[in-house]
């Protein structure tokens, strides 16, 4: 494995993983592509952390097939190295010093980078002499994101990483990140439910609902499909009549609704002409909305229906 080029696409062809009764992911099909930042969304219990573990080879599905730069991960002496997770729950040397652990991990990745860990280190102000095991939480996850941003693996998946963090070093995490993948392209799959927070870096959004994927694109088309209609009640209900309306807020005369959906330019002339305010949503409304129990359970029936 030379450096890190571009980064490791992974697919999932109808993986399935039950735990027991429990179907954590149920024929989940999707493709991470190469060299992108994917955002790994859903909420909790949906399958995430699931999802990862297949990919980083931690455990095998019990159907379907999990592809990582076109090869099986599972006990492949060729990809396991390349693939780096990083998960909160940190798994380190609790008791060897931070310095042993950038030793230890150094050894098993090919790519990594002595001279960014010394710099996350200073960052987040973490002290090599120190041990995990003495470390507060939010110290503890800012080591995680050191060794999985040093490891400069060609596929990064760090879950959930920034929980204990407070607000400065998840920015600080943030631009971190951003700026050594400009310089060191590869593929990063960041899991987390600050979505507002993480959106400025996703290239491509995968939502898990239920073990299922609800939504796999680029993040900018998503953005683009949800649509605020702001307006006189009347005229905003014959607008977004037979239209996908995600939520509704009312104030006195006024309607604020949420749509799924791309307007012509038709359309967009016809609802500034009837007096309406249109606007983007904030991707984070948008999860709300999509991942919405009374909403998902509706699809989930309609899709069984489907199947029978
Ligand atoms: N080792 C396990 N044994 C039994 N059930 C499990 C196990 N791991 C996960 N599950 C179940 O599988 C489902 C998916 O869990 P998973 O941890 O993958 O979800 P998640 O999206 O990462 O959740 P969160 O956002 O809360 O971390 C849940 O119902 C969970 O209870």
């Amino acid at each position: 494995m030379t450096a890190t080029t571009t980064g490791w696409g992974v697919e999932l062809h109808g993986v399935t993983q039950r735990y027991g009764d429990v179907v954590a992911l149920d024929d989940v099909t999707l493709t991470v592509r190469p060299g992108t930042i994917t955002g790994l969304l859903g909420r909790n219990g949906s399958g995430k952390s699931t999802l990862a573990s297949l990919v980083a080879a931690f455990r095998r599905p019990t159907a379907g097939r999990v592809l990582v730069d076109g090869e099986d991960p599972w006990e492949n002496e060729r990809v396991v190295p390349g693939v780096c997770f990083v998960r909160e729950s940190g798994d380190v040397l609790d008791d060897y010093s931070l310095r042993d652990n950038l030793a230890y991990v150094s050894g098993a990745r090919p790519a990594f980078s002595h001279e960014l860990a010394g710099e996350l280190l200073d960052l987040f102000e973490l002290e090599p002499r120190r041990k995990p095991s003495k470390l507060s939480r939010g110290k503890k996850s800012a080591f995680g994101i050191v060794l999985g941003l040093a490891s400069r693996a060609p596929l990064t998946i760090l879950d959930e990483v920034h929980l204990g963090l407070d607000a400065p070093s998840r920015y600080a995490f943030y631009d971190a990140l951003l700026a050594d993948y400009a310089e060191h392209p590869r593929t990063l799959v960041l899991s987390s439910h600050l979505i507002g927070e993480i959106e400025r870096l996703l290239e491509d959004v995968v939502v898990l609902d239920r073990g299922r994927v609800l939504v796999a694109q680029d993040a900018e088309g998503l953005r683009a499909e949800g649509l605020s209609v702001t307006g006189p009640a009347d005229a905003v209900e014959r607008f977004v009549a037979g239209r996908d309306v995600l939520a509704s807020q009312r104030l006195a005369g006024t309607v604020q609704t949420t749509v799924r959906g791309v307007l012509t330019e038709g359309e967009v002339r016809r609802a500034r002409d009837a007096g309406l305010e249109l606007g983007p949503v904030p991707l984070q409304d948008l999860f709300v909305h999509l991942t919405d129990p009374q909403r998902t359970a509706g699809a989930a029936d309609a899709s069984r229906a489907a199947d029978r």
